[in-house]
C-alpha cells in the first residue's frame, strides 16, 4: 500500500465523521482570484504553504502560528496561501485554514485529499477559494464531478498531475489551473524534471501551470519558469526559512510572459 493509498483510505473513514460535523462560519471578506493574482504579476507567483509536518519529512514546524506565518507570506508578496488541512498525516486542520482566510487578503488553497463533495463544502465554509483535486486519487468520473461541483460554487480548482497519463486525464476536463507535482506521492521522490517533461502538454495559453514541490533555490525556480510555469507551490523551504524576505526575493524571478523564452 502506498502512502497515497493510506491517506485516501483514511479520508474515506473521516467522511463518516464529516457528515455530522457542522460547517465553519463562512468568511464574507472578498479576495482576488488566483487567476487575477497571476495575471497582475510579471514575476513568478508564489503559493506559500503552511506545512507543519509531512509523511516524507515528519515534523517541519509543529509550533507554527498559521496566522503569523500567513501574514508574513502576504507581506512578502505571496500570490496565495496554501494550507494543508489534513490532520492525520500533516498535522493541519480546517481551523488553520479558517484562521488564515480571516487574517489575509489573498486567495487561499485548501491543500487536502478531496474525494467527496462534502469535503468541498467544508473547505469552502472554512474559507478556501481554491481546492485541490489530485488526479491520482480519483477516477475520471469523480474528477469531473468534483471539478464541476467546485467551479459551480465559485471556487477555483487546482488539478494536480504527476505523469503523462494523469496529464491527459486532467486535460480532458479543460481545467484553468494545472499543477505538476514534482513529488511522486507514492514513493516521495522529488524531481523537477517532472515539470520539464510534462509542461509541453499544456498548449492552451490561458491555462496556468503551477510547478509544485521541491523548490529550494533560485535555480530551481528558473528551471520550471523556462518551461512555462507561472507559479510555484512552496512548502518546506518557506517553513524552514530564517529569512523569509530573502527567500521570497530569491524565488520571485521575473517572467517574460508571452515571449518565446517563456513559451511551453
Ligand atoms: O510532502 C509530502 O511528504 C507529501 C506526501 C504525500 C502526499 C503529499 C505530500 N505533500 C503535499 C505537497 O504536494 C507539498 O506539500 C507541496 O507541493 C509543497 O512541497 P514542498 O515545497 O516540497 O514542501
Amino acid at each position: 500500500m502506498t502512502i497515497l493509498d493510506k491517506i485516501i483510505a483514511q479520508k474515506r473513514k473521516e467522511l463518516v465523521e464529516l457528515i455530522n460535523l457542522p460547517l465553519l462560519k463562512e468568511v464574507e471578506k472578498p479576495v482576488p482570484t488566483f487567476k487575477e493574482q497571476v495575471a497582475s504579476s510579471s514575476n513568478m507567483s508564489i503559493i506559500a504553504e503552511i506545512k507543519r509536518a509531512s509523511p516524507s519529512k515528519g515534523a517541519i514546524d509543529l509550533t507554527v502560528d498559521p496566522i503569523e506565518q500567513a501574514k508574513t507570506y502576504e507581506g512578502n508578496g505571496a500570490a496565495a496561501i496554501s494550507v494543508l488541512t489534513d490532520e492525520t498525516f500533516f498535522n493541519g486542520s480546517l481551523n488553520d485554514l479558517h484562521a488564515v482566510r480571516k487574517a489575509v487578503d489573498l486567495p487561499v488553497l485548501c491543500k487536502d485529499f478531496i474525494i467527496d463533495t462534502l469535503q468541498i463544502d467544508h473547505a469552502r465554509a472554512a474559507g478556501a477559494t481554491i481546492i485541490l483535486l489530485i488526479v491520482a486519487a480519483l477516477d475520471d468520473e469523480k474528477l469531473k464531478e468534483l471539478y464541476d461541483y467546485a467551479t459551480n460554487l465559485g471556487l477555483e480548482v487546482l488539478v494536480e498531475v504527476h505523469d503523462e497519463v494523469e496529464m491527459e486525464r486532467a486535460l480532458a476536463i479543460q481545467p484553468e489551473i494545472i499543477g505538476i507535482n514534482n513529488r511522486n506521492l507514492k514513493t516521495f521522490e522529488v524531481n523537477l524534471a517532472t515539470t520539464e517533461k510534462l509542461a509541453s502538454y499544456i498548449t492552451n495559453p490561458n491555462t496556468i501551470l503551477i510547478s509544485e514541490s521541491g523548490m529550494r533555490v533560485r535555480q530551481d525556480v528558473e528551471r520550471v519558469g523556462k518551461v512555462g510555469a507561472e507559479a510555484i507551490l512552496v512548502g518546506e523551504t518557506l517553513m524552514r526559512s530564517d529569512d523569509l524576505n530573502a527567500t521570497f526575493s530569491e524565488m520571485q524571478i521575473p517572467l517574460s510572459k508571452g515571449s518565446e523564452q517563456h513559451a511551453r
